[in-house]
């Protein structure tokens, strides 16, 4: 589902590369963390794979594409099959749950009638039947994380990308957040997390693969966090 050959990213040719020489196969319906101290790649591997950012060298496998050849106007094609969540949730604070999901919907030009039918449909899975008409700032750190993987899921992506999306959640709410992960993971949903939780980890038994200065130095099929700087 999502393969890097030997990829290395340059952001600036004086600094150090972000990612040097990584290999690496997630395939369909995976579970994979993403460990490692900050600054070690984690971030800029999942922008590699939105096609936010290119390659220096290398090819990245995204669904049997290869990102860098996708023409700039089929990359949010690309982003439909590819859903996100982040640390700070990224809502649209004026807007209610309900249409923060329907967005998603409509910028892809959904109907109506679709939106009507699978945004009530998707809000029951993640939990939050009966707090469509709320505001963003009207829910709690978790509840907003579940409006957030909602709008990412709802138009059934192949692969689910996670950027520390317990980073700002207690340790309860974010077990219940990983619950829901991992059910959109065993509905057949690849799942890519970054993550510094290590409770998460060594509690999920989830393949772990960590970087270290842009260098994939450990890949376990059922690992632990174990990162030795933070
Ligand atoms: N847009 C950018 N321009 C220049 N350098 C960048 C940019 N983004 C990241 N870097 C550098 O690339 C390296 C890897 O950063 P990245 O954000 O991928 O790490 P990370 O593992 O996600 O860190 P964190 O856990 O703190 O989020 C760091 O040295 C960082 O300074």
């Amino acid at each position: 589902m999502i393969t890097f050959e030997q990829v290395t990213k340059t952001y600036d040719r004086k600094a150090k590369p972000a990612l040097r020489d990584v290999s690496l196969k997630a395939e369909r319906g995976e579970f994979v963390f993403l460990v490692g101290p900050s600054g070690s790649g984690k971030s800029t591997f999942i922008r590699l794979i939105l096609r936010e950012e290119t390659a220096t060298a290398g090819r990245i496998l995204v669904a049997g594409q290869d990102v860098s050849r996708i023409p700039t106007w089929k990359v949010p094609h690309l982003r439909r099959n590819v859903g996100t969540v982040f640390q700070d949730f990224r809502l649209l604070p004026n807007k209610t749950v309900f249409d923060n999901v329907a967005f998603a919907l409509q910028v892809i030009g959904k109907s109506r009638a679709v939106v009507k039918d699978k945004v009530p449909e998707v809000l029951a899975t993640v939990g939050l039947q009966g707090k469509e008409r709320r505001l963003p700032h009207e829910l709690s750190g978790g509840e907003q994380q579940r409006v957030a993987i909602a709008r990412a899921v709802v138009n059934r992506p192949g692969i689910l990308l996670a950027d520390e999306p317990t980073g700002n959640l207690d340790p309860e709410t974010s077990l219940e957040i990983m619950a829901l992960l991992e059910r959109i993971n065993r509905g057949g949903t690849t799942v890519m997390m970054a993550t510094h939780d290590d409770e998460i980890v060594n509690a999920m038994k989830k393949r772990v693969v960590e970087l270290s200065e842009g260098r994939v130095v450990r890949d376990e099929a059922t690992g632990t966090y174990r990162v030795s700087s933070r």
